[in-house]
């Protein structure tokens, strides 16, 4: 039933049998689900023949763009000769050892090793085991507690959920013990009268002030990612990442990095983390790793970590597909064509400075209160008036809807979070396509503009 049913038939099939991630299920059986087909480079065809501009890359995952056969030639090959085997009992394969060691090649610093996942929150799931049991080893079994972001986010998994600081997610379901949760760096809507510098010193010094409250020798690591994505991509302010930094060699406490999005050359550098100056001791990877063409994640993990949790016996954690061979050989493939392609210089020298310019000069827009952009992830903050960097009446997320609904109608993807706007498109876009991509923002935006003038909403 792949291609060959027509819409309707394959949007019931969907809506009797699939139960959809974060969505509202009975809604979208009542709408339909839209229909994607295939993909070449940034474009997507949908059922009805749309070609559809992907501002999101899939899931901030698509860096190398859709289509390249290299991948699927790769993985056919791969499945001929080892479509599986784990790496659990003394045993490995070609694909996770070279992986590996590309990834401790590309990887800043001291991060020469990699514990396989399938996905980020299952990696994020392996960190929170990982810090605990270096304590543990450490001959401190108590230092359990991770600190992490209002407003992160870090995956799904009972434990990435727990870390992230979405209070939706942790009601379905509830939290695990020993996550603490501190202020994220959002200066645009909760900075108040403080400049941009002075709040991202205050917001990072909460990390001192938890880390006080729950006992120091009671913590055991903090959690960020180096852009908050999900949340909304909320770029802290310069100050914030360097004072995190200090105060975690301060208590000696481990600073893990969520790169699972800004890592693989979303920012312009191979990793968010050399973009923001932090030295984490892990590195949560996901995504870019494989261009989303193979589920595959993994945590990055210091030398000294490595040393201390490997040289105590057996770590008892693993998955069934930590290092999937099938997966790895795609990522491996992905990453060697980023580097043939030079995909992180197109990021840094052609793609970031030409959507910079037009991105900023949304910022114009009646609608428009603010518009970032570090590499190729970006956001405007949508608001009734700039000059009070004010919310809308009315709950929430009400106008960003409707902004992503003029969006699709206009055959481009972008991300509501909110009220605020996202884009981050395949690393390969090209400047014409950056014109198509923001012209076609600027139509919906004026669109969203018109539709409220009319409704009365602003
Ligand atoms: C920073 C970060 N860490 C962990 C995860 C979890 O990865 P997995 O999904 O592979 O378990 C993510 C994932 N980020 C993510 C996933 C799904 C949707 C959206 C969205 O912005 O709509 C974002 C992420 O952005």
């Amino acid at each position: 039933i792949t291609n060959h049913l027509p819409t309707a038939e394959l949007q019931k099939l969907d809506a009797a049998h699939h139960f959809h991630p974060f969505t509202d299920k009975a809604g979208l059986a009542a709408k339909g689900a839209r229909v994607i087909l295939r993909g070449e480079g940034v474009w997507l065809t949908d059922s009805e023949g749309h070609r559809i501009i992907d501002g999101m890359a899939g899931l901030w995952c698509v860096n190398i763009g859709y289509g390249r056969k290299e991948l699927a030639q790769v993985a056919a090959r791969q499945m001929d000769e080892l479509p599986y085997y784990n790496t659990f009992f003394q045993t490995t394969h070609v694909p996770a050892i070279a992986l590996a060691a590309k990834i401790a090649e590309l990887a800043p610093g001291d991060l020469n090793h990699v514990f396989f996942a399938s996905s980020g929150s299952e990696a994020n799931d392996t960190n929170i085991r990982l810090v605990r049991r270096y304590w543990d080893v450490k001959g401190m079994p108590w230092r359990k507690t991770i600190i992490a972001r209002w407003n992160g986010y870090h995956g799904s998994t009972m434990g990435g959920g727990s870390l992230g600081g979405m209070k939706p997610i942790h009601a379905h379901g509830g939290k695990i013990d020993g996550i603490e949760h501190i202020d994220q760096p959002y200066w645009w809507a909760e900075g108040g009268d403080m400049s941009e510098d002075e709040f991202g010193l205050a917001r990072a010094r909460q990390l001192e002030e938890k880390i006080l409250q729950v006992g120091p020798d009671n913590v055991a690591a903090f959690i960020g990612e180096p852009v908050q994505g999900a949340g909304g991509v909320i770029i802290p302010p310069r100050t914030y990442w360097p004072e995190i930094q200090r105060i975690c060699q301060k208590y000696g406490i481990l600073l893990i990095a969520d790169e699972v999005i800004t890592g693989f050359g979303r920012t312009g550098q191979w990793f968010g983390s050399q973009t923001f100056g932090i030295k984490p001791h892990i590195m949560t990877i996901a995504k870019g790793l494989s261009s989303g063409y193979q589920p595959i994640g993994g945590s990055i993990v210091c030398d000294e970590v490595a040393e201390v949790v490997g040289g105590a016996g057996e770590f008892f954690h693993g998955y069934t597909y930590s290092g999937h061979p099938v997966a790895a050989a795609v990522a491996l493939e992905n990453l060697r064509i980023m580097q043939d392609e030079k995909v992180v210089e197109h990021v840094r020298d052609v793609a970031h400075p030409y959507l910079k310019e037009r991105w900023d000069a949304l910022a114009e827009h009646p609608l428009v209160g603010e518009a970032k952009l570090v590499g190729l992830m970006g956001s405007i903050a949508l608001t009734p008036d700039k000059a009070k960097r004010a919310k809308f009446a009315g709950e929430e997320g009400t106008v960003g809807y409707r902004c992503r609904e003029r969006c699709f109608a206009n055959d481009l993807i972008m991300r509501a979070v909110g009220d605020r706007m996202i884009i981050a498109p395949p690393l390969v876009i090209t400047p014409s396509e950056i014109d198509i991509l923001v012209d076609r923002a600027k139509k919906s935006l004026d669109e969203c503009y018109a539709g409220l003038k009319k409704d009365g909403l602003l």
